[in-house]
């Protein structure tokens, strides 16, 4: 499968009161191609039962889930898991979630985090905060011109941009080499499930 277009992640704050369903049913009705379930919390049956549905909802729309931190969950789900540097071994991932699931990896600012992470496996690797970022203000920066270096460097492992990420600002993220683009705020911050699937449509006609 071809990893390109919008990634859209979940908040546990934007999307509560009942909007998790309904505002992720609208980003994959308006073109997500990977869904992220980014829940910190440690309610373990809410978890399941959620990433579940979503789990629903993304075959529904041919679309991929992935859990954030959890490959356990994921394993449990039979989906895919994406990993920070502290999220635990890519290699005991791919171990537990097999070939066809896919790993992703957060690698900051850094060229030698995403070799490190393509070399154990990452079927994608993450660079960010490239903007000031409401849902996430203290991640560590990466420079738009980092995009261009992983560019040249990774000729097939596709790479996510995170931060910030708006309308206004993504073309020049997918100019500079960005195959995905993750993005929570400017997506899910949103009165009505019509405004993500707007938002999510303009996204994914970027690509
Ligand atoms: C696509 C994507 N990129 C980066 C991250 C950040 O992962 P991490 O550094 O583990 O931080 P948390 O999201 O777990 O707070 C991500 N989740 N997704
Ligand atoms: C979860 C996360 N990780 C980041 C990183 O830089 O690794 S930035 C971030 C938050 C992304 O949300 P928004 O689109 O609202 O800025
Ligand atoms: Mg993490």
């Amino acid at each position: 499968m071809k990893l390109r277009g919008l990634y859209a992640i979940t908040d546990s704050k934007l999307l509560a009161d009942g909007r998790l369903l309904p505002y992720v049913e609208a980003a994959l009705r308006g073109g997500a191609r990977l869904l992220q379930y980014r829940d910190k919390s440690s309610d373990e049956s809410r978890r399941l039962r959620e990433a579940e549905a979503l789990r629903e909802l993304c075959e529904r729309h041919g679309a991929t889930l992935i859990v954030n931190d959890d490959a356990e969950l994921a394993a449990r789900l039979g989906v895919s898991v994406h990993l920070g540097q502290t999220d635990g071994s890519l290699a005991a991932a791919r171990a537990l979630l097999g070939r066809q699931a896919i790993i992703g990896a957060t690698c900051h600012g850094s060229l030698q985090l995403a070799d490190q992470a393509v070399a154990e496996g990452a079927d994608y690797v993450a660079f960010g905060r490239f903007f000031q970022s409401l849902t996430k203000p203290g991640a560590s920066e990466a420079s738009p011109e980092l995009l261009e270096q992983a560019r040249a460097r990774f000729a097939n492992v596709p790479l996510v941009a995170i931060g910030g990420v708006t309308l206004e600002n993504a073309p020049g993220l997918i100019g500079r080499g960005a195959d995905l683009l993750a993005v929570i705020n400017a997506l899910f911050a949103a009165d009505t499930p019509a405004e993500v699937e707007r938002r999510a449509r303009a996204f994914a006609a970027l690509f």
